[in-house]
């Protein structure tokens, strides 16, 4: 039974096309399930569809063969056409609507709305009182203005506690003076900053009658809305090339006494009177809010830089064919090499389960948010924030993996620019840095782990939250024929031994003498190996809760085979903990492997159609290689002959020194 008939073109690549045919489900039915709703998933293709009959959209020009002043200015023309189409395109001011549309036109190397809409606006919606918000919010909605998020400066990035930008409030005038005391006060790498934001969230040193009360979102007001000249006593421009994200203007910044309004210190949550005195907020840390939000964001949107490398490579190796098995008449594909399963399929697993993480914990910050904003309640936020420390670190990691070994996986055409995936490998790696260092957010969660074992030891597992229940689960032998449960044993068992190991270590280095700060930092290492433990049972649990969920039989049963190999394959990964403590048998690590490599074989007919169901446009993939109708080499061809060295036959460089050394050597 073939379900694809509408995405089958006879034009298309024959190898592709059988791929296609041999699949066993819907791939609208599992986009449904990808992108978390029928609807969403056929918003996605009403948008695609509605993108692609506007002419001045369809892709003219290579980004590869671009400067960055071209790329740049190439997104602002994207964005002003866009703009026109804004209403007839997308549902105003729906979010992951307006994250599909950029991705999709303009693609991954940055825009100047990129810090706008997912952090300029989140932070007034999460930080402004309802009064600043009916003064900015609209504004920064109907794209009047364009904002970013000035936080991290020249000197510091993750300890916020010693940003030095400070602002000084001054109750005479009711004004807080912005000032850049150092060098290292500098902000310095914030998206869109550089050269096209005319607004920035500013974080900032509250300071009052001498006394710091540590960092604070301001609005600030950078350029002239008219001329669009920074203002007096601002230093703005662009840090430069990065080694990926150049059609962004990550930026500097530096204040010489610059007063802004009492009136644009974020209010929601903490006050400052015109007198001067404070009014503090329900949470010490809800003034990081906007980061937890785009960390709740990265497994979803890492998970989609995942599979943007993966459709490329399968599809990539449905059509390349090179060698023999059994049939020397005719090359096999290298997609049916049990290598090259192997090293993209536990990826696609990973890109399953990660956007599944995602659904989950963008829905749990809309809820904060709500509990916060009308409720006052932050009683979530803890949780929240070692969740997200822990996935973001965790899932950005095994991304920039998993990526690498699709670039890998298409051999050398996969290092060409024409695959796009060095884009998306420069794009997603990006995302172990910002929002938060990995290592420093793994700690991050491991402070939450280390309480839990804590409260555990002194006989408290009451007080445990539901994701640490595990801590105090007891050991048992497991039979891993049951199914997933039985992994998610095995995998609890391991967790929580690294746990406690980690816990008891930091508890013994402190009993020795050390502060907790010494102490912490000698055992920080296996803090970081629990925080990823702990972090990747709980994608293990998420993954086989949401497949547990699907009603249409033939999506459930594909992604069950996915699930299975992403059990092994995690399990296996993992393996040296649990023989190490006795947790498992070699006996058992054999049954591990083998239903690994079974699970790879049931995937490899839907190995197409699963990376076919994210339905990523041509437009937004980029890539020749990655084609959808799978003509490759002719395309390859085409993309080598528009690179500005073939417009001429002879380069000026050859005239100019090579013919003159080559007469030289002669004489
Ligand atoms: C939406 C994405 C779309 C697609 C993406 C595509 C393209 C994106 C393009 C570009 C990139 C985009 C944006 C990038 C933006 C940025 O990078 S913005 C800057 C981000 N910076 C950071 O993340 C800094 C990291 N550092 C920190 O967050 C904090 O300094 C740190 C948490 C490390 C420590 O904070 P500190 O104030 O020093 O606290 P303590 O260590 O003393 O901890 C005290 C307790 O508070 C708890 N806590 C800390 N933070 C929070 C929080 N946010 N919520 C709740 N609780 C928090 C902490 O755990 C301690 O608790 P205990 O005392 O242990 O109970
Ligand atoms: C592409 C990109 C976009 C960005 N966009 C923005 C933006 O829009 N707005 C903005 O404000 N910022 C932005 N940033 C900055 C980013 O958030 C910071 O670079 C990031 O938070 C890391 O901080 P850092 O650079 O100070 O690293 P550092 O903290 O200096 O890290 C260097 C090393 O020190 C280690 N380290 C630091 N502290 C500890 C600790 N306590 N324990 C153990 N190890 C530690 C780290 O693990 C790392 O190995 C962006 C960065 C990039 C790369």
């Amino acid at each position: 039974m073939s379900f694809l008939n509408k995405e089958i073109c006879d034009g298309d690549n024959p190898d592709l096309t059988e791929e296609r045919r041999t699949a066993t489900f819907d791939t609208d039915r599992m986009a449904q399930v990808i992108y978390g709703s029928e609807k969403f998933a056929a918003r996605r293709r009403q948008i695609t569809k509605s993108i692609s009959r506007i002419p001045a959209l369809q892709d003219t020009k290579p980004l590869a063969f671009m400067t960055r002043e071209e790329k740049i200015t190439e997104a602002c023309r994207e964005l002003d056409v866009l703009s026109d189409h804004w209403e007839q395109l997308i549902y105003v001011n729906d979010e992951e609507e307006a994250l599909h549309l950029h991705r999709e036109v303009i693609g991954m190397e940055g825009h100047p709305f990129a810090l706008h809409e997912t952090m300029f606006i989140p932070t007034l919606v999460s930080q402004a009182s309802d009064e600043q918000q009916e003064k900015w919010l609209g504004r920064a909605r109907k794209r009047e203005i364009i904002g970013c998020y000035a936080q991290t400066e020249l000197g510091h990035g993750s300890n916020l506690r010693k940003l030095e930008t400070t602002a000084t409030y001054s109750p005479s005038t009711q004004e807080f003076i912005l000032h850049t005391p150092t060098i290292t006060a500098l902000k310095w790498w914030p998206g869109a900053l550089g050269k096209s934001s005319n607004y920035a969230i500013v974080m900032a040193d509250l300071v009052i009658k001498n006394k710091s009360y540590g960092p604070h979102p301001f609005i600030v007001q950078l350029r002239d809305e008219k001329t669009h000249q920074p203002l007096p006593g601002i230093t703005v421009g662009d840090i430069g090339p990065k080694m990926a994200f150049n059609g962004a203007d990550n930026g500097f910044l530096g204040f010489d006494h610059f007063r802004i309004p009492r009136g644009n210190l974020l209010m929601r949550h903490n006050r400052v009177e015109p007198d001067g005195s404070y009014l503090k907020p329900p949470h010490a840390k809800i003034g990081y809010s906007s980061m937890v939000k785009v960390r709740s964001r990265m497994a979803m949107d890492q998970g989609l830089f995942m599979a943007q490398a993966l459709v490329i490579a399968v599809r990539y190796s449905a059509v390349r064919r090179q060698g023999f098995l059994e049939d020397k008449s005719q090359e096999v594909k290298v997609l049916d090499y049990q290598t090259q399963q192997h090293r993209l399929f536990p990826s696609i697993a990973r890109v399953y389960a990660f956007i599944f993480c995602g659904l989950e914990t963008i829905q749990l910050y809309e809820k904060l948010i709500l509990d916060v904003n009308k409720n006052g309640d932050t009683s979530g936020m803890a949780d929240l924030h070692s969740l997200t420390s822990g996935l973001k670190s965790v899932v950005t990691h095994f991304t920039g993996q998993g990526i690498e070994q699709a670039r890998m996986a298409c051999g050398g055409h996969g290092y060409s620019m024409a695959s796009y995936i060095s884009e998306i490998y420069g794009v997603a790696v990006a995302g172990c840095t910002y929002e938060g260092e990995n290592m420093v957010m793994l700690l991050q969660c491991a402070r939450a782990l280390v309480k839990a074992v804590e409260l555990v030891e002194e006989g408290h597992p009451e007080k445990l939250s539901p994701m640490m229940a595990y801590l105090t689960k007891p050991s048992v032998t497991v039979d891993l024929t049951v199914g997933p449960e039985a992994y998610v044993k095995i995998f609890q068992l391991i967790a929580k031994k690294q746990a406690f190991k980690a816990t008891e270590q930091l508890h013994k280095f402190m009993v020795a003498g050390d502060s907790r700060d010494v102490a912490w930092n000698k055992s920080a290492v296996e803090l970081t190996k629990a925080s990823r433990l702990h972090t990747r049972l709980y994608i293990l649990k998420t993954f086989i809760r949401r497949v547990e969920s699907i009603t249409d039989i033939s999506v459930k049963a594909a992604l069950t085979d996915l699930l299975n190999l992403h059990l092994n394959y995690e399990l296996l990964d993992v393996a040296s903990y649990a023989l190490a403590d006795g947790i498992m048998s070699s006996t058992q690590m054999d049954f591990i492997k083998n239903q690994l490599y079974s699970s790879l074989e049931k995937i490899r007919p839907n190995a197409v159609s699963l990376m076919d169901s994210f339905q990523f446009s041509d437009l937004q993939l980029r890539s020749v290689l990655g084609r959808r109708d799978g003509h490759v080499y002719q395309n390859l061809f085409e993309w080598a002959k528009s690179s500005p060295l073939n417009q001429s036959e002879v380069l000026p460089s050859v005239t100019q020194y090579l013919k003159p050394m080559m007469e030289k050597s002669k004489l």
